[in-house]
């Protein structure tokens, strides 16, 4: 199975880079790997730029091509990118959308429109959210709105999926339903890189972590290594340890502001 690799890529806007020669080798097929840093690292835009929504130069390599040279409807077949938030003013149905978005790229399988509504009934079922097949965008609560955004991509069976912060307006319930899904999502042989603030959540779900801090990466590695109480403390400017907990699983205490951040 095809792995992805991301090599030198330089990405901003209107000629200001955000993000700075970034190189991410051997992002493998079955994957979660969680981008995080602090607010402004360039997070998004690096997600963005993968997704071609930014111009970048470099270079993002899977299964022997370079996504970033590929025709847009070919890039579309293997990537969905489900971004912070979905654009106000769209008057459709969240059934409507996801349907909307399998007519841009729909998977072999998905042939009629019949086909389309059943994919994108069972994607809104695995997500425990059928409830809102017929609710308008429009008239969705923010987590709601998340949660359609994350169903439209989902229901593209991408190889690739991008998720810029999924879990920032949810609750605990719904942050489980959501990395659970791309969980399982990867379990199919799909690469997932999804944005998280949560570092919990991150060391919980994810198998890499890459750490960036000023469009730089200033750690890749698996959770436990990548994210040490040191490193938060210097990137983030706090005071934080990282503990395990009677279940294995790490958690990030943090104790207060840095003293260099007291004023
Ligand atoms: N559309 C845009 N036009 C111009 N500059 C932008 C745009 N989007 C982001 N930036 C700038 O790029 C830098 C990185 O932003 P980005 O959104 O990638 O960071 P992030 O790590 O995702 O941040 P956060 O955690 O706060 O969401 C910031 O300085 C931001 O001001």
């Amino acid at each position: 199975m095809s792995a992805l690799a991301i090599e030198h890529l330089t990405a901003g806007y209107r000629r200001r880079p955000v993000i700075h020669d970034v190189s991410i080798d051997g992002i493998a097929a079955g994957s979660l790997t969680a981008l995080v840093g602090p607010n402004a690292a360039g997070k998004s835009t690096l997600l963005r730029a993968i997704a071609g929504i930014v111009p970048a130069s470099g270079c993002v390599r899977f299964d022997g091509a370079d996504l970033l040279r590929e025709p847009i409807a070919r890039r579309a077949q293997q990537l969905a990118f489900m971004p912070q938030s979905l654009p106000q003013g769209v008057g459709l149905s969240v059934l409507e959308s996801i349907v909307a978005g399998l007519s841009v790229s729909a998977p072999e399988h998905v042939r009629s429109g019949r086909d389309a509504r059943r994919a994108a009934v069972s994607v809104l079922e695995s997500l425990g959210i059928v409830d809102l097949a017929m609710g308008r965008l429009d008239t969705l609560s923010g987590g709601q709105r998340q949660m359609a955004a994350l169903a439209q991509a989902l229901a593209r069976e991408p190889r690739i999926l991008l998720l810029d912060e999924p879990t920032s307006a949810l609750d605990l319930k719904h942050q489980e339903r959501v990395m659970g899904a791309a969980r399982r999502l990867a379990e199919t042989g799909c690469i997932v890189l999804v944005v998280l603030h949560d570092l919990s959540l991150a060391a919980r779900w994810a198998d890499r972590v890459v750490l960036l801090h000023h469009g730089r990466v200033v750690a890749d590695a698996p959770p436990e290594e990548a994210l040490t109480g040191d490193r938060i403390g210097v990137i983030y400017g706090v005071t934080a340890r990282v503990e395990r907990n009677r279940a294995g699983r790490l958690h990030i205490d943090v104790g207060g502001l840095a003293e260099s951040e007291l004023g």
